[in-house]
């Protein structure tokens, strides 16, 4: 399972017991319900997840790939991150089940770029294609520019039953703008609870939908997930309290790095989790992400040497398929003749390796936490296990980790400019 491992970081700390009295109570009260009430349905998810709810999310993704080349996921934060870290780190190219092509899935109302949209409408040029609009409020203003974009697509090409059939809609269950128009359209839909927030869906049809159609083994990731609830949570723990514990020590940023570069989404997920759940009443810690051996050549100056207020959580993904070697070559004269027949992989490992001394020399307080490979299983385990530290990281530093009131002034301030109501 997932380890923690905190001996680059043991020696930055100055406190006796980790986790401490305190630390152990915030993930007991959390998991005893004591806690984060109306915030915290997400524990429950793998336990919820029944085969009912597999073949319900199954089916729409077989319905999807049969008549589509294309699926646009719509959607924003928490309401597209988890899918794009799923996909990138685990997509197929074909079902195994039904051995069809599994269709490309390009995501949009994420931004307000035209630009952008315009790349995605190219993209799919005359290609059969639905849509997956996610959006628990159904009303923010990105994804629901974008849905307006490709609504009108499908109107004009399938006519107004056959768009009908190709949109799927993920959203709140009851009240919301977007469940309102799923129940006055007939959409096929799926339901985000109410006591889940963006950050903490991706085990909900807001991550699984997307992974399925994407040809994802969507049991094995929930069955990860579960084994995370069911196991012991040490490792959930010394994760969250040494974050918090080097933060008392002035650490005010984490730079989440790995050496495998289809992680790179999953990072951009694990940003919005742990910055919106814990940046608040003036506190907090600064989630950053990086992607090595790549930003080694451009932020690896500033982590070994700029100001000492950062530490490191290094990624482990302890076993990986690839067996390229680099091949001889006697043309190229440039001193690294010596590669010849060496794994990449195994130069990779070597550069994690001197990586971690070196910051840890630099300085650097290092956290690593081990996953034993890159799967379904695995990622709906490391899904569960940073939601769950982060939040009772959040809970020990004393924050809410449910609610992100920040997240509206910009909001208010852009309603004002365009002459919008809000
Ligand atoms: O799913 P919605 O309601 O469109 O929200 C998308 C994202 O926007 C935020 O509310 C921030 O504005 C996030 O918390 C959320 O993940």
């Amino acid at each position: 399972m997932i380890k923690t491992d905190l001996t680059g970081a043991l020696s930055f700390i100055d406190e006796k017991e980790l986790p401490g009295a305190e630390d152990k109570k915030a993930l007991t009260d959390l998991l005893d319900g004591k806690i984060g009430r109306g915030g915290a349905g997400w524990l429950r998810l793998p336990e919820d997840y029944s085969d009912a709810v597999s073949a319900a999310i199954r089916s729409a993704a077989y319905q999807i790939a049969d008549n589509s080349e294309v699926l646009v996921v719509i959607g924003i934060g928490g309401s597209y991150l988890g899918a794009r870290a799923a996909l990138d780190l685990l997509r197929t190219p074909y079902y195994n089940q039904i051995k069809k092509r599994t269709p490309d899935i390009y995501f949009a109302g994420n931004n307000l770029s035209g630009e952008y949209l315009e790349q995605v409408i190219a993209l799919i040029g005359g290609r059969n294609f639905s849509v997956n609009y996610v959006s628990k409020s159904g009303a923010t203003m990105e994804p629901s520019a974008a849905f307006r974009v490709f609504k009108n697509l499908l109107d004009s090409k399938y006519g107004a039953e056959g768009a009908r059939k190709r949109i799927y809609t993920t959203t709140d269950g009851e009240k919301g703008k977007l469940r309102q128009l799923t129940d006055r359209k007939g959409y096929t839909s799926f339901a985000i609870p109410d006591d889940i927030g963006g950050r903490y869906s991706v085990l909900t049809a807001v991550g699984l939908l997307p992974a399925a159609v994407a040809g994802i083994d969507i049991d094995e990731l929930m069955s990860g997930a579960r084994d995370i609830m069911n196991k012991d949570k040490d490792d959930v723990l010394q994760y969250a309290s040494a974050r918090q514990a080097l933060y008392r020590q002035g650490k005010k940023i984490e730079i989440l790095g790995c050496f495998e570069p289809s992680f790179r989404s999953m990072g951009e997920w694990w940003k919005q989790l742990f910055g919106e759940s814990e940046g608040k009443d003036g506190r907090g810690i600064f989630p950053v992400y990086t992607e090595f051996t790549t930003d080694l050549h451009s932020l690896g100056q500033y982590i070994q040497s700029g100001e000492r207020s950062l530490f490191e959580t290094f990624v482990s993904i302890e076993k990986t398929s690839a067996a390229i070697r680099v091949p001889k070559d006697g043309e190229l004269e440039d001193g690294l003749e010596t590669l010849a027949g060496r794994e990449l992989q195994e130069l990779n490992r070597a550069a994690f390796a001197a990586t971690k001394a070196a910051h840890n020399d630099g300085g650097v307080p290092v956290i690593q936490l081990d996953v034993p490979q890159l799967s379904p299983y695995y990622f709906g385990a490391l899904v569960q296990f940073f939601e769950l530290s982060c939040a009772v990281s959040a809970l020990i530093s004393k924050v809410n980790p449910f609610d992100q009131p920040g997240v509206e002034a910009y909001k208010k301030n852009m309603y004002a400019i365009l002459g919008l109501q809000k």
